[in-house]
Parts: C-alpha cells; sequence; structure tokens
C-alpha cells in the first residue's frame, strides 16, 4: 500500500494562459493505492458526492490506465472539485506518484507530468498540464509543449473559493479563439514580468505581471462578485488579483504581512455579493510526496 499527498495549484495566473501553475502550501489531496487485478475507485472528502468512482470518469482512473498499473484508489479530497485550485489535477498527481511507485515504475516526478495529464483529458476535454506539472513538482512551473520549466519561488498568496462551482470544461468555452496584436503584446511583457517576478520572489513583479487583457475578463462574468473582491483585495494590499485557474476561485498575491487582510477582505465582498467563500492563506508551496 502506498500513499502520496498532491497540492492545490493555482493555473494561468493571468497572463500565462495553459502555461503558467504553483503548487499551493494547502489544500491537498491525499491518494492511496493497493495491487488489485482491476482499477476501483472509492472517494471521500470535500465534495465527494460530485465525484464518479467509475475509472472512466475519474482521473486516476485514466492515470492507472497509462501507468498500467491497475489498483484499488481512494481518494481523500482536501481539494474541493470545480474550484479553479486543481482539484482534478492533485488526485492525478498523488495518484500518479503513488502508482508509480506500488509498481515500480521508475518514472522521474517530471516523467509522471504528462501521465498525470491524462487525467485532465478525461473531465477538461484538453490534457493540458498546467496543473499538474506544479502539484508533482512544486515551486513555479512553465509548460510550453511536452517541456516544464520549474522556479523555486517564495510568494504569498490568497486563493479565496466561492460555494459555487464553474467546470473547467464550461470555463474553456468562452475563451477567445484569436486576440489582436496589441493584446498579445501586453500578455507576453505581463508574463515576461511576472516570470521575473517570481525568479525573484517579488510580489510587486508578479501582481503585476498577472493582468490579462484576453482570457480573464471573459470568466470573470461567469463568477459573481468578480469585480467587487477584486476591488477589495486590491484595497486592502493585494498586489495582483485574477482569476484561478477556470475559477470560481479568485487569486491574490501579496507581501506575507498582508495576507491575513486580503483573505478577510474577499471573504466579506463575496458576502456582500450575497456568496459564501472561504479563503486560504497560503504561498507556493512544494509538489506531491509520497507519505
Ligand atoms: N479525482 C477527481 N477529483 C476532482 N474532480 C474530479 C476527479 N475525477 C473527476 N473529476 C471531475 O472533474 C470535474 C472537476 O474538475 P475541474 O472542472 O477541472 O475543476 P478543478 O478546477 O477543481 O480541477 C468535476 O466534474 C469532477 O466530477
Ligand atoms: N489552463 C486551464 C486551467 C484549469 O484549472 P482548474 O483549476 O480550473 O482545473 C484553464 O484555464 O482552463
Amino acid at each position: 500500500m502506498v500513499t502520496a499527498r498532491a497540492p492545490a495549484t493555482s493555473a494561468n495566473l493571468g497572463s500565462g494562459y495553459d502555461t503558467f501553475g504553483v503548487a499551493l502550501e494547502r489544500p491537498a489531496d491525499t491518494v492511496t493505492v493497493e495491487r488489485a487485478s482491476e482499477t476501483s475507485i472509492d472517494v471521500t472528502g470535500a465534495g465527494a458526492q460530485y465525484i464518479p468512482e467509475d475509472p472512466d470518469g475519474n482521473t486516476v482512473g485514466a492515470v492507472a490506465e497509462a501507468l498500467e498499473a491497475p489498483a484499488h484508489i481512494s481518494i481523500d479530497k482536501g481539494v474541493r472539485p470545480a474550484s479553479g485550485l486543481g482539484s482534478s489535477a492533485a488526485s492525478a498527481a498523488a495518484a500518479a506518484l503513488a502508482l508509480n511507485e506500488l509498481y515500480d515504475r521508475g518514472h522521474t516526478p517530471k516523467e509522471l507530468v504528462s501521465v498525470a495529464a491524462k487525467g485532465e483529458a478525461v473531465v477538461s476535454g484538453t490534457a493540458h498540464a498546467d496543473n499538474v506539472a506544479p502539484s508533482l513538482l512544486g515551486g513555479f512551473t512553465i509548460i510550453r509543449g511536452d517541456d516544464v520549466t520549474r522556479v523555486d519561488a517564495d510568494v504569498s498568496l490568497v486563493a479565496c473559493l466561492p460555494e459555487v462551482a464553474v467546470s473547467t470544461r464550461d470555463a474553456r468555452e468562452v475563451v477567445p479563439e484569436s486576440l489582436s496584436m496589441a493584446d498579445h503584446v501586453e500578455t507576453v511583457g505581463n508574463a515576461a514580468t511576472l516570470t521575473a517576478g517570481m525568479c525573484r520572489s517579488d510580489p510587486t513583479l508578479v501582481g503585476e505581471g498577472m493582468d490579462d487583457p484576453v482570457v480573464t475578463p471573459a470568466r470573470a462574468e461567469l463568477i459573481t462578485g468578480y469585480h467587487a473582491v477584486r476591488d477589495a483585495a486590491f484595497d486592502t494590499g493585494a498586489t495582483g488579483v485574477t482569476v484561478s485557474g477556470a475559477g470560481p476561485s479568485l487569486l491574490a498575491v501579496c507581501y506575507p504581512e498582508k495576507r491575513r487582510a486580503v483573505a478577510g477582505a474577499m471573504v466579506e465582498a463575496f458576502a456582500d455579493a450575497g456568496v459564501g467563500a472561504r479563503a486560504y492563506q497560503t504561498r507556493v508551496g512544494r509538489g506531491a510526496t509520497i507519505l
């Protein structure tokens, strides 16, 4: 029997659609695997009732198949599904690490990124790796084709999760299919600024680099209270705010001493918009581990 823990993640960071991601120190999923002749799954924890136990509908089923590693897989969800916090990816990353160990497959965590991404195709229609990469590797990650670049960063974050669900599949449908040259230039400048900020663990550069004129405005419309919550975070000291992943969570970057105030203001602004929410005061964290 092998147990692995894999963290929630926040993908895109505004300017890095399908490219950037960070591991969050918390929350996380825990996955336990035991050898079996065919794969079966049970799910407990946050939002378990919304997650299929049929291996064909669960990200971990695709991972077991890709590794040719049938197992009984128990998932304890710390990351609520349809959160924008890489819930489906956290299970896939933990399962990939645990099954690799259980069957002694010998893959490195970096090699497991493409395996875990197969799970994402099951739920969102695309094998985007921008959640599974940071969940497996930790830190700040950049996806380029099949390549992953990883950077250590120490940056404080607030992830504010409202009590509504947005499916990644639906939120991918509102993404524009093309962009103007002006938006392209702005996005490249912001993405480069964010990357420099991560390399320096500089919340000001990271926050400024999160601005995105293309994907985020389209997705903000799917989140009740988005603009008020964003304003509240900036008013209390956030250096940048964006939609986390496909939403509905919002991600704020800040200096460590502002984290509590930013978290409180975001929850309050959601409440004023009639939406319950909780905030994780977190930071860029490490990747999946065997327990
Ligand atoms: N192991 C899993 N953990 C979470 N969600 C899963 C899992 N397997 C399948 N799903 C499905 O994936 C969807 C949630 O994934 P997604 O929309 O990408 O949200 P998130 O941003 O939280 O990852 C839900 O429909 C859920 O039932
Ligand atoms: N790049 C993807 C990221 C989805 O993240 P999730 O946490 O919402 O699953 C996208 O933006 O669609």
